[in-house]
């Protein structure tokens, strides 16, 4: 029988496809990528990767099988102490000094993409908390796997596509489907229903962050003395 994770791959399929085309991505594996596109991205990337190294601790809360609390911590530590070894590195290469890093806060892609998770995780059942939080390592992984020969100039990006394209990622992801699918494995119709638009509303958040990172969006600044009525005046 078709596991959960499965259908939700299949029917969130024309998002990722978008993912996969972005001209971010795209600017990655040729080498192309603006850098100040790049560090607006990590930047939010290492807020972002934070609060999922968090989130895996709360997901580990919702389960009462040790095994299954074991494999979420792991994974949960591993992101904490490998990805953000990434973001340290390319926050030194990239000149992003602890003043910046102090002075950040989220922008508006990166903050409703992490709501987006708390609230599912508030829920409390760990199978719609694996379906908000799969969309994050599935897709990069499979970014990774179509960027791993690729050989753009900059080290920075070389190093990105070695991080997504490693085997830590991939058993990551088959450990976390694993335990999606048996968590979900006696979910009613209207359940699973609800689980694929949750995997679906985490992948259209992935693919507003490559959006973001692209475009620098960003709140308005006030006390940098933006003018705000130029950043609303699309909207009027
Ligand atoms: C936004 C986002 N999604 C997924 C990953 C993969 O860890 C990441 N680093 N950032």
């Amino acid at each position: 029988m078709e596991g959960i994770s499965q259908l939700a791959r299949k029917q969130s399929d024309a998002l990722w496809q978008k993912s996969f085309k972005h001209p971010f991505v795209q600017g990655i594996k040729h080498g192309t990528l603006g850098l100040d596109s790049f560090r607006h991205y990590i930047k939010q990337d290492a807020y972002y990767v934070r609060e999922f190294a968090k989130l895996h601790g709360m997901a580990a809360a919702q389960t009462d099988d040790a095994a299954a609390v074991s494999k979420l911590l792991k994974i949960g530590n591993g992101l904490a102490e490998g990805e953000l070894q990434l973001h340290q590195s390319v926050f030194q290469a990239l000149g992003i000094s602890d003043q910046e890093w102090e002075a950040f806060r989220p922008a508006p892609d990166a903050y409703a993409y992490i709501s987006h998770l708390y609230h599912v995780v508030s829920r409390g059942k760990l199978g719609y908390t694996l379906a908000a939080l799969m969309p994050c390592p599935w897709l990069y992984y499979e970014i990774g796997l179509q960027l791993k020969d690729a050989q753009p100039q900059a080290k920075i990006f070389q190093d990105w596509i070695a991080e997504y394209s490693s085997e830590d990622i991939e058993k990551n992801v088959l450990i976390e489907r694993a335990l999606w699918d048996e968590a979900s494995k006696d979910a009613s119709d209207a359940e699973c229903h609800d689980m694929t638009h949750i995997f679906l509303q985490s992948s259209y958040y992935e693919l507003r962050f490559w959006q973001m990172g692209a475009t620098l969006s960003d709140w308005p600044e006030q006390e940098k003395g933006e003018d705000v009525h130029d950043f609303y005046s699309s909207i009027d």
